[in-house]
């Protein structure tokens, strides 16, 4: 399975979170965020990582032209399209960037949200589903009722994001199979300053598991 922490800021942490067995980091592109990260940063993370690791730039409402300078002067392997981005846009920066993995993620409110994701697949290689925050874009450690996903089986691979910790990560996975997760605030100590030693009990508790 796919595990990608998400919000990372500090090189050092990067290289630690990549050794401890993620398979995918991200950087936050959205400049409200307070786990902001410039492009020159993203590159200094970049830099220290094995090839193998995924790395995504999270993106909303960007314009297509910040997103496709923003990965060739990263050497970003993926984004993550977090706003209102239409499928034509997808399909846009599918042509601008056809080696860059695009994920689409969706803020799901409703069990109808959940049946609109497949619209998505034919122009994003991966979704991600995370929990609407009527004030926030992301990265609100809000949990989504994981019921609704209890049949959710898009034509492509898909994230479960939203308010995972190494607490509540066995419960998620007991009631649903998703082909990765993705954890931000679940495993830090402030915004964009992670908590190796969550970060390492997530692991564990994913062995565990096994
Ligand atoms: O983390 C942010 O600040 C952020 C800002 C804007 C868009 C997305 C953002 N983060 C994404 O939110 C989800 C879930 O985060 P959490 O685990 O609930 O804290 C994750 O996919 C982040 O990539």
């Amino acid at each position: 399975m796919r595990v990608k922490i998400c919000g990372i800021t500090q090189p050092q942490q990067g290289k630690a979170i990549a050794s401890l067995g993620a398979t995918a980091l991200g950087f936050i592109c959205v400049p409200t965020s307070p786990r902001y990260i410039n492009v020159e940063q993203i590159r200094a993370v970049v830099e220290q990582l094995p090839e193998e690791i995924d790395k995504i730039g999270v993106f909303a409402n960007a314009t297509a032209s910040e997103i496709t300078q923003t990965v060739v002067n990263s050497g970003l392997t993926g984004v993550q399209l977090h706003g209102d981005e239409s499928l034509e846009f997808c399909q846009q920066l599918r042509q601008l960037l056809p080696d860059v993995e695009i994920i689409k993620a969706l803020r799901i409110r409703s069990f109808e949200d959940t049946e609109k994701a497949e619209t998505y697949t034919s122009n994003a290689d991966t979704l991600l589903v995370d929990a609407y925050h009527p004030q926030q874009l992301g990265g609100t450690g809000t949990t989504l009722d994981w019921r609704m996903f209890s049949q959710f089986s898009p034509s492509c691979p898909w994230f479960l994001a939203g308010g995972l910790t190494p607490e509540n990560i066995i419960e998620a996975l007991t009631q649903i199979t998703p082909s990765g997760i993705d954890l931000s605030s679940g495993v830090e100590r402030a915004p964009g300053d992670k908590n190796l030693d969550k970060v390492a009990k997530l692991f564990e508790k994913l062995r565990s598991k096994c």
